[in-house]
């Protein structure tokens, strides 16, 4: 029987960013294969070239891939969302990212963009303190179903 997976997870770094996002995923890959994951497009590539986790791929981020996966938050698709930024390199795609992190906000969708807050989100996750997210999930499911 396979397990069931728990919450929803959006990957994303920035090029300058994407050899921590591999490491990261390498150290946390316990935790990350107990739930679905979703990526843009070449961070997704990355991670999976270096583990053994399956990640549903969305366009790269310039070609929209950011906006696909807001799509997915303001749809409640997406429970969690690790960006790791570059803060110090102009993005030609920059009002795409503004729109995502916002959708995070508007949603309160956990967002870590660096490396010490991802650590935590992590950590926090398999700690269950985002298991409020599927009892939300649920809550909403229940409200469109009556
Ligand atoms: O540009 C990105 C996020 O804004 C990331 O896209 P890629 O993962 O395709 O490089």
């Amino acid at each position: 029987m396979t397990e069931e997976k728990k919450l929803s997870i959006a990957l994303i770094a920035h090029d300058k960013k994407k050899k921590d996002f591999v490491k990261l995923a390498v150290s946390y890959e316990e935790i990350l294969k107990k739930h679905t994951l979703y990526s843009t497009g070449t961070t997704g590539q990355r991670i999976m070239e270096a583990t053994d986790l399956a990640i549903h791929r969305f366009k790269s981020g310039p070609l929209g891939g950011d906006q696909q996966i807001g799509a997915y938050v303001s749809d409640n698709k997406i429970d969690m969302v690790i960006f790791l930024r570059d803060p110090l390199t102009a993005q030609p795609h920059e009002p795409d990212i503004s729109a995502l992190l916002r959708l995070c906000d508007v949603y309160e969708i956990p967002l870590a963009t660096n490396l010490g807050s991802a650590e935590l989100l992590l950590r926090g996750l398999d700690a269950g303190f985002l298991n409020w997210r599927a009892v939300a999930k649920e809550t909403e499911r229940k409200s469109i179903d009556i």
